[in-house]
């Protein structure tokens, strides 16, 4: 039998009795890892070879934990810092921190596991050491030390030593190779090595050579680097399905300013001038000109609405409605401002219900940066304008949209908005976490809103977020996987947003 070279390589070096790996082969013959994988594969596709493939889990430690395996845990350097400080006593956190020697973001490390494991209390700028702690005993350190020596630790402390960073996990396929009777009946045969080349050069092509040599087949198998080009982020790619799915369900798209007038913000959406959310602590405020492009006649029915409410029976807020507020600009913090410059026939003039709009875009928040809360985020606007809607129009509406997305049980909380009446918050089940998250805020505008705008007849209108709903589709838990410089990169490389 004639075989290409690696194969004749590969074919006498691997046994029938001992199973050998890729390496162990690469070794033996001198062949390069994925010259012997291409060789393997095509001899277990002649049938001459079988191969059994095994992922395994290599662990490696980051800097971090290498630094942590040879210097000790900063928790655990803090407490004996606060035992030679002081017998067991409590102690100033300063004077702690000097003596053991902790640096920089270390400190913080060491003072958020000192209580979490045990080491003893803090209390207002005190640190009270355990004194029946044992580092010796501590299983993140005995865990780094395993590691180090190379050997095994338990599933549960590697997720808390991979939680702090302090190891990475890679997964690997072994591959093990050994000759089937047809491998051994065809070496005891004989097996040649055919002379084969796997590219073709000029000067087989001057020569006339290339006729008669025969070509390594490709193998399409072979490990190879992963080649990955630009692609649009999965947030956006989401955005555009949304779109999909919304035109689909009847919507048009309502564009419009991000940076607006508080009016659109707030005003119109029956907001009190001095609601704790129109306070510079939750908006942007911007110092530019205020907006001139406000219809006077809805200026006047918005004051008359906050003044006096609406209807024989309405009342208002009583307190003073200042037009310079309401034309300040910010940068919107909802896009509900995009539905109340629709609703007031403000941007493609008076609408005739039956109607659907909605937005995909971004909104600004003041917020705290955490797992869950962005400053910049993408709001889900929509509403639909028509007689006799009711909150089961809404659920219906929210049920159909979300189960485009594989999601389909969503729940529904009572809530309270100034604009809506009655309001309630969707909740979806976090995939990995089980938790229950906030996806999104809805309502029917009340009255005090729809006056104004001249609307006669119901609107129920919402708005969800977007990043949720990816948390929700692709199980991650923390939102800054998908923005920012923490990103989680195989996630935003991996992740196909399905069509
Ligand atoms: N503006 C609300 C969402 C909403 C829109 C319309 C009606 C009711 C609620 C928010 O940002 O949370």
């Amino acid at each position: 039998m004639r075989l290409p070279e690696s194969q004749v390589a590969v074919l006498n070096a691997a046994s029938a009795t001992d199973e050998q790996t890729i390496a162990q082969l690469a070794e033996e013959t001198d062949l390069k890892p994925e010259t012997v994988t291409g060789a393997v594969f095509d001899l277990r596709d002649d049938g001459l070879v079988s191969v059994t493939e095994t992922v395994e889990e290599d662990i490696e430690l980051t800097d971090e934990g290498v630094e942590y395996a040879d210097d000790g845990l900063p928790e655990v350097r803090l407490y004996r810092a606060a035992l030679d400080v002081d017998d067991g006593e409590s102690v100033p956190m300063g004077q702690v921190i000097g003596a053991s020697s902790l640096g920089g973001p270390q400190v913080d490390i060491a003072l958020s596991n000192f209580a979490r494991k045990g080491y003893g209390r803090i209390d207002s700028g005190e640190l009270a050491p355990d004194a029946d702690a044992d580092p010796d005993s501590d299983e993140e350190a005995a865990a780094l030390a395993a590691l180090v020596a190379g050997d095994e630790v338990t599933a549960d402390v590697l997720d808390q030593l991979e939680s702090r960073n302090l190891v990475v996990r890679h997964e690997r396929t072994i591959r093990a190779v050994t000759l089937t009777d047809e491998g051994v009946t065809a070496l005891m045969e004989g097996v040649e090595a055919a002379e084969t080349v796997d590219r073709l050069t000029p000067e087989m092509l001057t020569s006339g050579e290339w006729e008669d040599v025969e070509f390594t087949e490709y193998n399409v198998e072979a490990d190879a680097p992963g080649v990955r080009g630009g692609k649009k982020h999965i947030l956006r790619q989401t955005a555009d399905r949304v779109k999909d799915v919304l035109v689909g369900m009847g919507f048009a798209e309502m564009e419009g300013p991000h940076a607006d007038a508080d009016f659109w913000i707030n005003d119109c959406l029956f907001m009190p001038q001095d609601h704790p959310a129109r306070t510079h602590w939750d908006r942007f405020a911007l110092d530019v000109p205020p907006m001139e492009d406000i219809p006077e006649d809805l200026i006047d029915r918005v004051r008359s609405a906050h003044l006096n409410g609406v209807g024989d029976d309405g009342d208002g807020y009583h307190s003073p409605w200042s037009e310079d507020f309401a034309r300040a600009v910010a940068l919107r913090g909802h896009t509900t401002s995009l539905s109340m410059r629709y609703l007031s026939g403000h941007e493609v003039g008076e609408l005739e219900p039956p109607q659907r709009y909605f937005s995909v875009e971004k909104v600004y928040r003041n917020d705290t940066l955490d797992p869950t809360h962005l400053l910049e985020f993408y709001q889900i606007e929509g509403w639909v304008m028509a007689e006799d809607l009711s909150v089961r129009d809404l659920m219906g509406t929210f049920e159909e949209f979300y189960s485009h997305f594989g999601i389909t049980d969503i729940q529904f909380k009572p809530h309270y908005n100034p604009y809506t009446e009655p309001s309630f918050e969707l909740f979806g089940r976090h995939p990995e976490t089980g938790e229950l998250i906030e996806i999104g805020n809805s309502g029917m505008f009340r009255e005090e809103v729809l006056s104004p705008l001249g609307v006669e007849c119901d609107v129920m209108a919402w708005g969800l977020a977007l990043e949720r709903l990816l948390m929700l589709m692709y199980g991650f838990d923390d939102i800054r996987d998908v923005h920012g410089t923490m990103c989680d990169l195989d996630l935003l490389r991996e992740t196909e947003v399905l069509k």
